[in-house]
């Protein structure tokens, strides 16, 4: 299968598809993709207009081009059925489904959407927020050339290990690394989970750097005013950009002069620079830097 274009994913707002001024306010907003939620954020007697009022969101509302992402509720609930069937033909590109433990519950999920029409393009995303998830995050990332994405959900996690929200994260790095490996092991995107004190702006963005250095594509975020520092810190920085530009020029010549070995700024350049450096400047294109 082709590789996917490069999609930026460095920031990823969650909102409730019962709140009407967010569906609508989003359309203004400069995340990178957006995933509306008819799971935890909705009430359980909100969930049936949630949907009805999503569904008339996504075919009325224009987001500019963002990644659109419709999380559904758990499989084993009474509202999943119908949440895949409006999710499938809502225009939507991507399905998240929750607390995702096995390949086979994704599997189900997808053939429920083909079964409800979806097209060939839509994707499927995997929360991964439950220990279980993590011990078969290899199965996961791998059960349908549909996934595309790998959301980690710290805050059930947190629950589940009985884990303490510090600063350093420390309680999530064993989980977040087996997610961000089996995320890579199968060329998935992976998103950080959120941070939950909105009044925290340092700490948001100590968290944001931490998932950058760890490997994450973008942070999952719940309020609108932390998506431009999301945006700044997995933008890739100018330094880097001009690295990239120099890699590739230099590798391009080294090449048209048949020479094996390329030097840049007095390092050694080998293939995976060379790699490193084409995917940097692909997401910088495609962010519009
Ligand atoms: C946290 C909030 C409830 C705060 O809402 P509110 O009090 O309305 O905030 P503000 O007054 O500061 O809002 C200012 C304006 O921004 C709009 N707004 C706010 N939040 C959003 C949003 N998420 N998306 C779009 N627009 C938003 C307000 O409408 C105001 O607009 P305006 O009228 O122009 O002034 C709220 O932010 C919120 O609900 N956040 C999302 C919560 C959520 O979705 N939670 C579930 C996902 S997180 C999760 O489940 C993680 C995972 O599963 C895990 O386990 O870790
Ligand atoms: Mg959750």
């Amino acid at each position: 299968m082709a590789a996917a274009p490069i999609r930026p994913r460095r920031s990823v707002l969650y909102m409730p598809a019962a709140n009407a001024r967010a569906l609508e306010k989003a359309q203004t907003l400069d995340a990178d993709g957006f995933i509306f939620d008819l799971e935890d954020a909705v009430a359980p007697d909100a969930k049936v207009a949630a949907r009805d009022q999503l569904a008339r969101a996504l075919a009325g509302f224009d987001y500019r081009g963002r990644e659109r992402v419709v999380r559904v509720n758990g499989l084993d609930t009474p509202w999943a059925a119908d949440d895949l069937r409006m999710a499938a033909r809502s225009g939507a590109d991507a399905v998240l489904v929750p607390k995702v433990e096995s390949a086979a519950a994704l599997l189900a999920a997808e053939a429920a959407l083909v079964d409800a029409g979806a097209p060939v393009g839509m994707a499927l995303w995997a929360m991964m927020e439950t220990p279980r998830a993590f011990l078969r995050a290899d199965e996961i990332a791998g059960a349908t050339p549909r996934l595309a994405c790998l959301a980690m959900g710290t805050s059930d996690l947190a629950h589940e290990l009985r884990a303490l929200h510090t600063p350093d994260r420390i309680a999530f790095l064993p989980s977040l690394g087996l997610g961000l490996l089996a995320a890579r092991a199968h060329g998935l995107a992976a998103l950080d989970g959120v941070h939950l004190d909105l009044s925290d702006d340092a700490g948001f963005e100590a968290a944001c750097r931490q998932a950058l250095v760890l490997g994450f594509d973008g942070k999952t975020l719940i309020h609108p005013k932390t998506i431009a520092g999301a945006n700044a810190v997995f933008s890739p920085d100018p330094a880097r950009i001009a690295w990239a530009e120099r890699v590739t020029a230099a590798h391009a010549a080294a090449e048209a002069a048949g020479k094996g070995v390329v030097l840049v700024d007095g390092k050694l350049i080998e293939n995976l620079h060379v790699a490193e450096a084409q995917r940097l400047l692909a997401l910088a294109n495609a962010i519009g830097n």
